[in-house]
């Protein structure tokens, strides 16, 4: 499990850490991480040109102590610094001391570099960059130099991922202690390129609750439902899918095709497309009546393609097994119910559907992926999925569980109808036993593993594509 933790909890570790060593070791431990990345980046550090640009703060004091250690090792080593009566003094002296140059001409040492270390801000930072600092920040980025960010790509919200004005596009991250949640949350996440995490002694002081976590494969293929001997397909738990409608028989089709492939032992399908799921799948159950009347299931699964068949989202809501709601389900929901249900309930909007659902314009709930993630599952008492480029998973009990977050996604999912498969395979999660959060992120693992699967047989890919290549995915992440 990848953890990342907010800035006031770095901050309290920082301070518990640091006054058990030496005054400065912290800062040295950190530049010597980051120096030796940088040092990996350009293959020959020996006369290779960098330049380090320094704010106001201990991220400046870091790039400069890195930047000495890199002109010790011969490299011509140029800084700019961009509030030259309050840069870090230890720094600045290791760094004059050390060979490296104090510029005041950003623009033509930066027309040339190999590399850039972006120290403006780290954890201190707060909304955009500097009027001062953008015409210095796009000439780096418009160079050719590999563009290094310190502990965090200046100009990003380290909290939240939110990117508030102008920020620097790192080709990668140097992050000192433990991952920020904005290295994980897009837009800021696309701004930090490769992040590579430098141990600096923080693990021992950090709460045993992050404030985010992303699974690994061994994480995934730890809460993977398996068959045991004595299994029936009852006992391996029946997924209910109430979708499609006769304008949408295709929305059935892959949420079934997605249930097939989750792990539940059957799935029943509830709808007005029973002809065509049938025609693909020959092995599901179909009824035509209402879920209700359809026969014991272990979790639900309610609205793709539904059209306005409200009734069927109450009928299902009523019931006492856990729900995950989706599309036209989401836009037929009614919060009280919601509430009040004693099973779980798992909501999975994309931003679209969130927006609607939390009365807001959608660009906010883009920007701010994090908080309105939060905001749904305490609005109704249910984990929350919101999907998009980062999907975020979180629970209806706020900060005592941390948010998950999907780092298998790909762009090829952005396809017609690849939600209604997320949408199946996450409920026959459901069904087979995991609780929400994690039937929704490894949802999301397995999901965009799949459709990573079926790229490398050929792009683009359709829905079904990523349906199908599930049980490579499954594969993949329980023999490695
Ligand atoms: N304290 C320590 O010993 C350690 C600190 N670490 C480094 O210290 C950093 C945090 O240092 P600070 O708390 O000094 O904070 P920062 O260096 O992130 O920045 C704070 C300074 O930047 C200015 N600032 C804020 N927003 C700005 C903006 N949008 N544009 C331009 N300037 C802006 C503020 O006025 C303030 O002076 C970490 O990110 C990490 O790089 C690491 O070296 C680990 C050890
Ligand atoms: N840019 C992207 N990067 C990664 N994943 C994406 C991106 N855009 C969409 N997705 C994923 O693709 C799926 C799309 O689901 P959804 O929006 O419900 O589409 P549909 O209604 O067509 O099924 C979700 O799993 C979402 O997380
Ligand atoms: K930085």
């Amino acid at each position: 499990m990848r953890t990342a933790y907010s800035v006031e909890t770095v901050r309290n570790a920082e301070t518990e850490l640091m006054a058990r060593l030496p005054e400065g070791a912290l800062m040295q431990r950190a530049a010597a991480g980051l120096a030796a990345a940088c040092a990996d980046l350009l293959g020959r550090v020996y006369g290779a040109r960098v330049v380090v640009l320094v704010g106001s703060g201990d991220n400046g004091g870091d790039a400069l102590y890195a930047g000495a250690r890199l002109a010790r090792r011969g490299a011509g080593v140029s800084a700019v610094l961009l509030a030259p009566d309050r840069t870090h003094q230890g720094g600045l002296a290791a760094f004059t001391g050390a060979g490296g140059r104090v510029t005041d001409d950003p623009f033509e040492v930066l027309a040339v570099a190999d590399l850039v270390l972006d120290g403006i801000t780290g954890i201190g930072g707060k909304g955009g960059l500097r009027p001062d600092a953008v015409p210095v920040a796009r000439a780096a980025r418009g160079s050719d130099a590999v563009v290094v960010a310190v502990d965090l790509p200046s100009g990003v919200e380290a909290d939240s991922g939110e990117v508030r004005g102008e920020a620097l596009r790192a080709d990668a991250t140097v992050t000192f202690g433990t991952y920020k949640p904005g290295l994980l949350i897009d837009p800021a996440r696309e701004y930090a390129g490769t992040v590579r995490l430098v141990g600096i002694g923080l693990e021992a002081h950090l709460p045993s609750v992050p404030d985010l976590e992303a699974l690994q494969h061994a994480d995934v293929a730890r809460l993977l439902p398996e068959p045991a001997a004595e299994s029936d397909k009852y006992r391996r738990g029946v997924v209910g899918v109430v979708a499609g409608s006769a304008r949408y028989p295709g929305a059935a089709v892959l949420a079934v095709a997605g249930a097939l492939r989750g792990g539940a032992g059957a799935v029943r399908y509830v709808g007005h497309a029973a002809d065509a799921v049938i025609a693909r799948f020959p092995e599901t159950l179909v009824h035509a009546g209402p879920p209700a009347k359809a026969g014991r299931v272990q979790a639900w699964v309610v609205g793709p393609g539904l059209g306005d068949d409200e009734e069927a989202v109450r009928d299902v809501l009523a019931s006492d097994v856990p729900v995950l709601v989706d599309a036209d389900g989401l836009r037929l929901l009614d919060a009280a119910a919601v509430r009040d249900r004693d099973a779980p309930t798992l909501l999975t909007p994309h931003a679209g559907e969130a927006a609607a659902l939390l009365g807001v314009p959608r660009e906010e709930v883009e920007s701010s992926r994090l908080a309105s993630v939060r905001e749904l599952a305490a609005h109704y008492g249910a984990t929350a999925l919101l999907k998009g480029s980062t999907t975020l998973v979180a629970g209806p009990d706020g900060s005592r569980t941390p948010v998950r977050v999907n780092p298998m996604g790909t762009p090829w999912l952005a396809t017609a109808g690849s939600g209604d498969v997320l949408s199946g395979l996450a409920g026959s999660l459901l069904a087979a036993g995991l609780e929400p959060r994690d039937a929704g992120s490894v949802a999301a693992y397995l999901h965009g593993l799949a459709a990573r699967h079926a790229v490398a047989e050929g792009a683009p890919i359709t829905s079904y594509d990523v349906a199908s290549a599930l049980p490579s995915a499954w594969h993949d992440v329980t023999h490695t």
